[in-house]
């Protein structure tokens, strides 16, 4: 089981790679330059292969303190902000310019918990991310600290990291800490500690593994990445904890080599993605299929453009779910709109090419993109 888990990781298309504080920062030091600059060569590497990369870079506080001389993490919020804001700015340059030197343009994306919760910025983070990764850019994610409050942190970059995998829909998430991987007790107090090399992402037994402490500069500890990996899974990705100090580690895992702890998922990915899809969101309306329409997304699973559409019916936003009905009103399938119920009826029966005339502007040329659609008649 294990040796066919690894093996598939060489296809792996879509990573997402998530560097902590102590790593990014070489123990609060300050700006790791020579390691970030080896990571970027690295995600060149992947890229190289084929691959799509995105990162997700901690270490703003980090640097901050260092920055501004602050030996202890303060605990006030706006203390952490002014000093994730100074810092976002040396941890950010160092990814460019470690990028840059491999020929690789990057994107800096700051996220707030808000932006994923609600659907139209949902929507709207994802196809920016997805457009940077198609145009060959590497974006370096983290989290918007200096405008979030408390009830909205997402608190550590391991559940960014696993909500950025869900998001961009990566096969793969990589989170390099500072530890081999995970062990079965913390090896930071148990020196017997073994390290788990495979396991399933939803076995319940991980989270009892996990010592209680991050490190001095880090958030989460290993209960955040164990979490992390439970969350990829949903989406069907694999979650690989490995230690960010190994030579060439990124290029190991990406061959296959025993490396760190890899927590795979129990559903095959698109159906791991798709049941999310089905089971979380409430339908906000109907669109009518014309007989063309409701054949190729029921048969051949495609997209659904406006033109295959003769009726709009209900009040929904962009990034709702509604439902599609063939002409005889049973439902094909059911997905997340790209464009409002009332963009969406200016649009139907209009080739995608009109849409930029008709509305002003262009968000998708899809009205529901294949990979937000479940098909409800054939059975998943
Ligand atoms: N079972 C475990 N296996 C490995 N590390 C553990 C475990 N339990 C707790 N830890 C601790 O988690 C730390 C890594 O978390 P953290 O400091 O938040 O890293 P990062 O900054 O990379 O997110 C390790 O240094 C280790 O002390
Ligand atoms: N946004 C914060 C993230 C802190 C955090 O989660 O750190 P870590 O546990 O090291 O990944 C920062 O950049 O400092």
């Amino acid at each position: 089981m294990s040796e066919a888990l690894r093996e598939r990781l060489p296809r792996a298309t879509r990573w997402v790679v998530k560097v902590g504080s102590a790593l990014v920062t070489g123990d609060g030091q300050g700006v790791a330059r020579e390691a970030i600059g080896a990571w970027a060569g690295e995600v060149a590497g992947l890229r190289r292969g084929g691959r799509q990369a995105t990162l997700v870079s901690s270490g703003a506080v980090a640097e901050g303190m260092s920055r501004l001389g602050w030996a202890e993490r303060p605990s006030a919020l706006y203390q952490l902000q002014a000093a994730a804001a100074v810092g976002q700015m040396g941890v950010v340059e160092a990814w460019e310019s470690g990028l840059r030197a491999k020929g690789l343009h990057t994107a800096q994306v700051l996220l707030t918990h808000d932006d994923l919760s609600n659907r139209r910025r949902y929507l709207n983070a994802r196809t920016t991310l997805r457009e940077l990764l198609r145009l060959g850019v590497v974006p370096v994610v983290n989290e918007n600290d200096t405008v979030v409050t408390d009830e909205i942190r997402f608190g550590d970059n391991d559940t960014l990291a696993a909500l950025v995998a869900n998001l961009v829909e990566a096969d793969v998430l990589v989170i390099l800490t500072d530890q081999e991987g995970l062990y079965d007790a913390d090896p930071r107090s148990n020196p017997h500690a073994r390290l788990i090399q495979e396991a399933s992402a939803e076995d319940p037994d991980l989270e009892r593994y996990c010592g209680s402490s991050a490190g001095a500069l880090g958030r989460g500890g290993m209960l955040t990445k164990v979490r992390a990996a439970a969350r990829a899974a949903r989406s069907g990705c694999t979650t690989v904890i490995a230690s960010g100090r190994e030579p060439d580690v990124l290029a190991r895992v990406a061959a296959g080599e025993r490396l760190g702890t890899l927590l795979y998922p129990e559903r095959e990915p698109v159906a791991a993605r798709k049941q999310w899809l089905a089971s979380h969101l409430r339908l906000r309306g109907r669109l009518w299929l014309d007989e063309g329409a409701a054949r190729v997304v029921r048969e051949a699973g495609s997209s659904l453009l406006a033109v295959g559409v003769n009726r709009v019916e209900g009040r929904f936003s962009r990034g709702e779910m509604v439902a599609c009905l063939d002409p005889q009103g049973q439902e094909v399938a059911r997905g997340l709109a790209n464009y409002s119920a009332k963009e969406a009826r200016q649009i139907v029966g209009r080739p995608s090419r009109e849409i930029e005339s008709i509305l002003g502007y262009v968000d998708e040329p899809e009205l529901i993109h294949r990979d937000n659609m479940v098909i409800t008649a054939a059975g998943l």
